[in-house]
């Protein structure tokens, strides 16, 4: 059997940032493509970024159980699809989710053996510089995103292993070491 890895932390912490290093370095990793009502950003792809769905198509893909775990997040609604992650754990591969805090709380339920890695910011007015400094978010959704955070900091000791991302690079190193070690 394969592994689940669970990459969370609050918003504009570099997640996004450090797995595309981790993909670039481990092509083998699958990285799960997770639904979302969100609108697109600009660049983003329907299939490769998310699957940006409507809120109608979200909620029938909960009724049916198609989500190994969903969450509503700054007024929007963001779900792992679960066949393709069954699939490819099945098939021995290294699975990745990153996805916010509450959804990974729910993988902690329903999948305990799943490892999961809290990514921490150096401080909460760096998180705040990195968050404006994406340039990509309305002043409503960076200040919901910012609200956010100040309660998911206040769990990460819930989480397997926390890893701040200070310096981009030793925070990859350390995040390899806990996926590969
Ligand atoms: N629970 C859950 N959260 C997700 C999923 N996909 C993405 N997220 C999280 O939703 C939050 C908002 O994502 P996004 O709108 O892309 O903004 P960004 O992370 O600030 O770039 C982030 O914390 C993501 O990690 C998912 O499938 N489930
Ligand atoms: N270690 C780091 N030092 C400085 N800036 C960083 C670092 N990691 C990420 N960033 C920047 O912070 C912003 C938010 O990163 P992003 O990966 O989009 O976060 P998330 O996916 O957690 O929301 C981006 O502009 C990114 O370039």
């Amino acid at each position: 059997m394969g592994k689940l890895i669970v990459l969370t932390g609050p918003s504009g912490v570099g997640k996004g940032t450090l797995l595309k290093l981790l993909l670039e370095n481990h092509p083998e990793i699958y990285l799960s493509i997770s639904a979302t009502t969100r609108s697109p950003r600009p660049g983003e792809i329907h299939g490769q970024h998310y699957y940006f769905l409507t809120k109608s198509q979200f909620a029938e893909m909960i009724a049916a159980g198609e989500f190994l775990e969903w969450a509503e997040f700054a007024g929007n609604h963001y779900g792992t699809p679960r066949k393709a992650i069954e699939e490819q754990i099945a098939q021995d591969k290294i699975v990745l989710l990153e996805i916010e805090v509450q959804g990974a709380r729910q993988v902690r339920q329903s999948f305990p053996e799943a490892w999961q890695i809290f990514i921490l910011p150096p401080s909460v007015e760096e998180l705040e510089k990195r968050i404006r400094g994406r340039g990509q978010d309305t002043e409503e959704a960076i200040e919901k995103r910012l609200q956010k955070a100040e309660n998911e900091l206040a769990v990460a000791s819930e989480f397997d292993i926390q890893i701040v991302n200070d310096d981009l690079n030793h925070a990859l190193y350390a995040i390899e070491s806990a996926i590969f070690s």
